[in-house]
């Protein structure tokens, strides 16, 4: 029987694992989760329904729609303006191509790109579920300080910002849509390396984040800026010119990498700066080597044959000329332990390690000459750190992107990334802030350290300040609506175990009508490294070897050698390790692409946690992603947390209340936990896990360390040799019986 049936909440309905279509079947025909069942309007269509109500709620795995609304398996259907924008490029393909930046061909490609009026520009972005706000707007402030002469005016118009302020913060943004990637190079003028390598990945269209922030990082279009000009309410946003700080909350595998990153290459190419050996020109940070390695693939791939380079920090690298130096008396050298970088989990405290000091002789280190760096804070503010302490300048970054920047904010890395921004000291830096969750703390934080580096520069010279942008797309820290969840009570660790290994046997317990099933490859999250080791020795044995055996398991956690975890990502991607297990190093940003699932075998710390742990399958708009989170007695004063996302997961997915898997009485009857508790359990993680054994060396939270195979041989060991003894007893008991009946009682004493 499985146990689980009657104990789990699952949010989909039943599906024969033939029937199942699952991440690692291959890309979704399209990769966008909302609005993709509306056609976009061409221009002439909208004049004639000037207006029109909202798109109807999205409905991922709704019944077949009518053909002439079927948009999900066909790329859609391209709008009057973007066929004769792609016909005149075909056109231009076929004589031959002109070279690269051939104005007379942009320009004939130009004048084809007609552009949304208004009404159609916002109702693409509604339909799309964005929403992008100014937070701040500086520039009525900003053109009205130009000279000293003014200085009485002024007075009184800084007597009126106040109330300018107020009426812009809410002000909202209706930028151009990028409704094709064909329109990249007519309207923004891309290069034409930058958009065959784009057009080398066969991305359909882009996504909803890239639909948003592309044109508004990419700067201003001509007939953008006529209507920017011409409507006092219609705010375009094309009089910044791209020039914004921009702060985005986008859905878990959403396409933010490329999102950032083409913007950043643009602008990199445009300023044609040939000697890169001054510094990089933009900067990406991302919390773990993994997720930057990751960036570092996309942005070579983007930049291929543009002359533009993309590096990873790593040990030994320089950015900034320093003096050669020994490491202080005893201490620890910077180079040598930035490469023991963090994982932004709660462990990471841990991981920051001296090294001994006979290893800290700096060797002659080798200076990035690349254009776009890419690093973890700490590997990159080692290399920036001084003798006397202080963090060396980086002049010439134009660009910093902070990927995943609520945890590169959060305390565990706020220092460092503080330090780092501030260390980007070109006064027309712009930043970027990235992730999928993001509090409001953050947003406050990241307007405060504008405000700051503003304030500290001399601005009599400077251009009007940019203004710092929102976009937000789809509900704001929230799980991504093609994800199925299953939130189950294990009771106990030894019911995560058996649970687990339900997951991984699904014929020995075939998926019922509740429990989805849960196909390899998936990821295994625990709370610490020891538990994930742990978990790791548990189940070396259990995939059988006619199945590959234990090499299809395989644990990555931050203790770890860095060619160690190289090579489990490696074997992870290619399809060699089927069950990864694993901390929250691998949490965030990481994207493995056909990923079926996501085991969180403790509970995550966090309501952000889960969304970025779940939020690994089921990318780019794949459906079948299955995420299944295991309970016990010790989560379920916190809980509520994660079963409130699923509930707002399962909303945007159209599900009612009754349909959806956190039924209403589960959540009348959990504790809601207070923020003290919230912020301990980010903090620390469920206490009872935190030490795997208790006084006794039992623990309610203890992982066996033995695997069931090795456990099994030795119980079967055991029993052989009791079995033996027993045998040799009763014969000797035989022989006695004869001589004397009083030794028959003897056994029960042994
Ligand atoms: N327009 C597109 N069409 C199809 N796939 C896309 C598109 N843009 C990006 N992708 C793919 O989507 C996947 C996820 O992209 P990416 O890693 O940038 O997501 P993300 O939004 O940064 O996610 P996370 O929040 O988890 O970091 C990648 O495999 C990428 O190649």
């Amino acid at each position: 029987m499985n146990v689980f049936k009657l104990l789990s909440h699952t949010s989909k309905a039943p599906q024969t694992p033939s029937a199942q279509k699952l991440p690692s079947s291959g890309a979704a025909a399209n990769p966008q989760l909302f609005g993709h069942d509306e056609p976009a309007k061409s221009p002439e269509d909208t004049k004639r329904t000037r207006k029109r109500k909202r798109g109807p709620e999205v409905n991922v795995s709704s019944a077949p729609l009518p053909a002439d609304l079927d948009f999900f398996g066909v790329p859609p259907k391209a709008t009057d303006a973007e066929k004769k924008a792609n016909t005149g490029e075909k056109k231009r393909k076929r004589k031959g191509g002109a070279a690269n930046g051939a104005t007379g061909d942009l320009a004939q490609a130009e004048a084809n790109t007609e552009s949304y009026d208004e009404d159609e520009s916002k109702r693409v972005l509604r339909l799309h579920k964005l929403k992008i706000t100014i937070l701040e707007d500086f520039k009525p402030l900003a053109d009205k300080i130009t000279a000293e002469k003014k200085k009485k005016k002024q007075k009184k118009e800084k007597a009126e910002q106040p109330e300018k302020k107020k009426m812009d913060a809410k002000k909202q943004l209706f930028p151009q849509p990028l409704t094709s990637f064909a329109q990249l190079r007519p309207r923004y003028r891309i290069s034409r390396r930058l958009e065959d390598n784009l057009n080398e990945q066969a991305y359909a269209m882009p996504t909803e984040v890239q639909l948003g922030a592309l044109p508004l990082l990419l700067g201003s279009n001509r007939e953008g800026t006529q209507q920017a000009k011409g409507s006092a309410d219609y705010a375009s946003g094309a009089e910044y010119g791209g020039d914004i700080d921009l702060l985005t909350v986008a859905p878990t595998g959403s396409g933010k990498t490329i999102a950032f990153l083409i913007p950043i290459i643009h602008s990199v190419l445009s300023e044609k700066r040939e000697d890169t050996t001054e510094g990089p020109g933009a900067v990406v940070i991302a919390p773990t080597r993994e997720l930057a390695s990751q960036i570092v693939n996309e942005a070579r791939k983007l930049s291929k044959g543009t002359g533009l380079k993309a590096t990873l920090m790593k040990k030994g690298m320089e950015v900034v000329e320093r003096p050669q130096e020994e490491p202080p008396e005893g201490g620890v050298s910077m180079q040598e332990s930035s490469d023991e970088e963090t994982d932004g989990a709660s462990e990471s405290d841990d991981e920051i390690k001296a090294i001994p000091q006979k290893k800290c002789k700096r060797r002659r280190s080798e200076r990035v000459k690349a254009a776009i760096l890419v690093a973890t804070p700490l590997a990159l503010l080692n290399a920036l750190k001084q003798r006397d302490g202080t963090v060396a300048e980086l002049p010439t970054v134009r660009h910093l992107v902070l990927d995943e920047a609520d945890v590169l904010l959060d305390p565990l890395f706020r220092e460092q990334t503080l330090a780092l921004w501030n260390a980007c000291s070109n006064p027309l830096l712009r930043i970027g802030l990235w992730s999928a969750t993001m509090g409001s703390n953050i947003e406050a934080l990241a307007v405060n350290t504008l405000n700051q580096r503003w304030s500290s520069l001399s601005t009599a010279l400077l251009p009007a300040r940019p203004p710092f942008i929102r976009l937000v797309v789809g509900l704001k820290d929230s799980a991504i609506p093609n994800i199925t969840h299953q939130l189950t009570y294990a009771a106990t660790e030894q019911g995560k175990l058996l649970g687990l290994r339900q997951l991984l046997h699904p014929t020995a317990a075939p998926p019922s009508n509740d429990v989805p099933s849960l196909r390899p490859p998936f990821l295994v999250f625990t709370q610490t490294i020891p538990r994930a080791i742990a978990l790791h020795s548990e189940l070396l044995y259990d995939i059988p070897p006619e199945a590959g055996g234990s090499s299809r398991i395989a644990v990555l956690h931050a203790d770890l050698s860095s060619s160690a975890r190289e090579s489990i990502m490696t074997r992870f991607r290619r399809g060699e390790v089927w069950v990864l297990i694993t901390t929250d190093l691998l949490a965030r940003g990481v994207d493995f692409r056909g990923l079926n699932g996501v085991v969180n075998y403790d509970v995550p710390n966090s309501a952000a946690a889960y969304v970025h742990r779940v939020g690994r399958t089921a990318r780019a708009g794949r459906e079948g992603g299955v995420a299944v989170t295991f309970y016990t007695q010790e989560d379920i004063p916190y809980i509520k947390l994660i079963a409130n996302v699923i509930r707002a997961s399962e909303k945007l997915r159209g599900k009612s209340e009754e349909e959806g898997s956190v039924k209403q009485w589960l959540l009348d009857a959990l504790p809601t936990p207070t923020k003290r508790e919230k912020q301990t359990l980010k903090k620390r993680g469920v206490e009872a896990r935190r030490n795997v054994k208790d006084k006794e060396g039992k623990g309610k939270a203890r992982i066996s360390t033995k695997s069931g195979f090795e456990r099994k041989t030795e119980n079967r060991r055991r029993g052989a040799v009791v079995g033996s003894k027993n045998r040799r007893r009763a014969g000797v008991e035989k022989r006695t019986m004869a001589v004397g009946s009083e030794s028959e009682f003897e056994r029960f004493d042994e």
